[in-house]
């Protein structure tokens, strides 16, 4: 189990990217974290989007230091706000002069709401991601051939779409119970998943290719709002049978780095390989309605 499962398939790209500039959403911690390390080893310039900046400071000395790359920088990025995120391009845009890759990897599995009002796994999880990549995106073609990748997850597969719900501004992700919380964490991870296969077709005909994911099962601070005494019972539970962080960005890298991948730009990958995916998310009207909603909720329309 641990050899097949645990270790899986890694990213076999050689790609160094002196002279590229990658963004890493969430890369403080997790994934996101040992994904910009990585990119920071080949020579990238590395841009740290997280929202807490004592944090994504502290990441940022580690990571400059683990990688020998001075070339790394940390900029305040909140998902859940919508003016934190036009904020965030704005500086990027003014600041930076290219773009290369950008990584939608920061994700939240809590209730609460965002400072607009949305439900927050819905509002970090998709709609903040959607607005960066849409105020990015004339970049990304400037500077193409560029990728974007979305950390969604497996489960999507648990995943639906209530249009009636957003529409009136209720709170998808307003969870109450452990169940509600997991169900609107599948939803917005549903919406990654349309929203990557939406956007593919969008960019037909431009040098951006995207694709969305899932990492695998991982050891890190994603459920760190399960209440603590289950907390005790899980935690050496999930360090045996989950992937480490440097095990889990091994998918993230695949999408962002392996060559010849294009031809699958808008598709799924787990395991740094294609898959299919549920019956629901194969759906052109749900994608097309998902798009047209979150550029409503963002003010792009
Ligand atoms: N852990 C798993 O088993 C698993 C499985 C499938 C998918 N994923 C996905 O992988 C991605 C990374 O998760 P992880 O497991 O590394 O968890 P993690 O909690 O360690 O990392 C999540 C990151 O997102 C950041 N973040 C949260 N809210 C934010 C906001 N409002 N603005 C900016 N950044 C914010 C956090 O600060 C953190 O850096 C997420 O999208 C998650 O949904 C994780």
């Amino acid at each position: 189990y641990r050899e097949i499962v645990v270790k899986g398939k890694r990213c076999t790209s050689k790609a160094k990217l002196h002279g590229k500039t990658v963004i890493v959403t969430g890369s403080n911690t997790g994934i996101g974290k040992t994904t910009a390390l990585d990119l920071a080893k080949r020579g990238a310039r590395v841009i740290l989007a997280c929202r807490s900046k004592q944090r994504g400071e502290a990441a940022l000395e580690e990571i400059k230091r683990d990688s020998g790359n001075n070339q790394v920088v940390f900029m305040q990025l909140d998902l859940g706000s919508l003016k934190s995120v036009r904020s965030f391009a704005e500086n990027f845009l003014k600041s930076e002069p290219r773009l290369d890759i950008l990584i939608n990897n920061a994700g939240v599995q809590m209730q609460g709401r965002t400072a607009d009002g949305l439900g927050l796994m819905f509002g970090v999880n998709h709609i903040g991601h959607f607005l960066l990549t849409n105020l990015l995106l004339e970049q990304l073609k400037a500077c193409g051939p560029s990728r974007v990748v979305n950390v969604s997850s497996m489960a999507h597969y648990f995943g639906k779409i209530d249009f009636d719900c957003l529409n009136t501004y209720k709170a998808l992700g307003l969870g109450t119970s452990f169940m509600e919380v997991l169900q609107y964490y599948s939803d917005s991870k549903l919406c990654n998943y349309l929203f990557t296969h939406e956007l593919a077709k969008r960019l037909k005909g431009t040098n951006v290719t995207c694709y969305s994911l899932h990492p695998g099962a991982i050891n890190s601070e994603l459920a760190r709002n399960i209440n603590s005494t289950l907390q005790l019972f899980l935690k050496p539970l999930t360090a045996y049978f989950f992937k480490n962080t440097e095990q889990g960005c091994q998918t993230t890298l695949h999408c962002a780095l392996q060559e010849g991948i294009e031809p699958f730009s808008g598709r799924f990958f787990s395991n740094c390989t294609v898959k299919e995916v549920s019956d629901k998310a194969k759906d052109d009207a749900a994608s097309k309605k998902l798009w047209e909603l979150s550029e409503r909720l963002c003010g792009l329309a």
